[in-house]
């Protein structure tokens, strides 16, 4: 077993460090205080390769591994979440299942822009009914007789939806057949029949838009399915898998950087005439955040591995998922509660580490459908 970095790992960790802290950083509150998508900044790390980390060069990505992904998530997370997720999203979401099911021209056409960060892309799956039950969805696509599908319905909590060029959708092409009865499209926001519905306002990732869309008779032609008819579900659970290495890898990066900060904090702030840090309640705390922190890189990079050697990794990524975005979870709450009234408040980031942590607890399936997942391979049951 080898704990090194690759030459090449360290050279994109290393390049995504550097965006991160000199460009990122320093705007992420006034990001999150306006809401403002970073459009800037999103196609700086498009030219530097971080929006296609495993797409090959040929369609216009960095051509690396998925070690390399988890490492260059993680330093952007650890400096703005909400950046994390628009690359996280055209990472995982958009180009991983393209680049896994598509035609050439596919490709060619919808990869290439999204990964050197020309446009952004975004994935279609939740509806305003159906979330974690992602079968039962109402958006239905009509196969014409021409070949083309004449698409209806709507999609929610859709990450980059006001801003995205592309979209990997999934809709009922045969109702009565369940989950075989799911396609995936390629779909061009461009195109008559797609509107753009209401922005969520969110607790946390602010700077990441997210929106409804809609389909009104929305023509998809032959050439714009992605894989095969009916197995669009299959589709969808393959790309959430390697998405929730990406989710991981994005709570990993805010648990680091509320960790850091906590470190920093314990070591200055006194009181009773002593560091914070010197208290055994407060070093307790601190050894239980490293503690998760380790844990949760192990198992993300682990599942990294696993997908970057061709081997199924589905239960892998739902325990790294899961791991990774509780222990954001605790550890951004033990920031706020050992920074007290200083995390409480917003001249410091500690609060929205506290805020954008949340998310990574419910989306790409919530803790509850990673234990569904976990629990069901271990068992064999259902
Ligand atoms: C709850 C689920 C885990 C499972 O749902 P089901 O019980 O309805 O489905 P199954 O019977 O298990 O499987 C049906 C079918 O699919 C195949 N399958 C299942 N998992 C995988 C996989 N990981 N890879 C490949 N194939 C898979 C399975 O073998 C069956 O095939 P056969 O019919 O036997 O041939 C699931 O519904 C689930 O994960 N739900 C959560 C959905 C979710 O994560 N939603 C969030 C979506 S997107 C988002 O959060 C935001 C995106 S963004 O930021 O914009």
């Amino acid at each position: 077993m080898d704990f090194g970095y690759t030459e090449e790992q360290l050279m994109i960790q290393e390049v995504a460090r550097r965006i991160a802290q000199e460009k990122i950083a320093p705007s992420a509150e006034g990001f999150d205080r306006s809401g403002e998508f970073p459009l800037d900044n999103i196609r700086l790390l498009g030219e530097n390769g971080l929006m296609g980390i495993e797409v090959p060069g040929e369609y216009g990505g960095a051509g690396m591994d998925p070690v390399a992904y988890v490492l260059a998530m993680v330093e952007i997370a650890a400096a703005d979440a909400a950046h994390s997720t628009i690359m996280s999203v055209n990472n995982s979401l958009f180009c991983n299942g393209i680049l896994t099911h598509g035609t050439e021209e596919q490709k060619q056409a919808y990869v290439r822009p999204i990964a050197e960060g020309a446009e952004i892309g975004a994935f279609a799956l939740t509806e305003p009914q159906s979330g974690s039950d992602a079968t039962s969805m109402r958006c239905r696509a009509a196969k014409q007789a021409d070949g083309s599908f004449l698409i209806n319905g709507k999609k929610s909590w859709i990450t980059s939806g006001p801003v995205a060029k592309y979209i990997v959708l999934f809709a009922m092409t045969e109702p009565d057949k369940g989950a075989r009865g799911i396609t995936a499209f390629l779909v061009d926001t461009a195109r008559d029949g797609f509107h753009r519905g209401k922005t969520e306002p969110k607790l946390g990732i602010r700077a990441s838009a997210t929106c409804e869309i809609e389909f009104q008779d929305y023509v998809a032609r032959a050439e714009d399915v992605l894989g095969d008819e009916g197995h669009g579900f299959k589709i969808a659970m393959g790309v959430l898998d390697a998405g929730r290495i990406g989710i991981a890898s994005q709570a990993i990066g805010i648990a680091r950087a509320a960790y850091e900060a906590t470190l920093s904090y314990v070591r200055e702030r006194k009181a009773f005439g002593q560091p914070i840090g010197a208290f055994q309640m407060t070093q307790a705390k601190i050894a239980d955040m490293k503690c998760k922190l380790d844990a949760s890189l192990l198992l993300t990079l682990r599942a990294a591995w696993l997908k970057g050697q061709g081997k199924r990794f589905t239960t892998e990524a739902s325990v790294a998922k899961l791991t990774a975005s509780e222990a954001a979870m605790w550890i951004a709450h033990q920031a706020v509660q050992i920074h007290a009234g200083m995390g409480y408040s917003k001249e410091m980031p500690i609060e929205r580490y506290f805020r954008d942590a949340k998310i990574t607890e419910i989306y790409e399936g919530t803790s509850e459908i990673q234990r569904l997942v976990i629990a069901r391979h271990e068992t064999g049951l259902r």
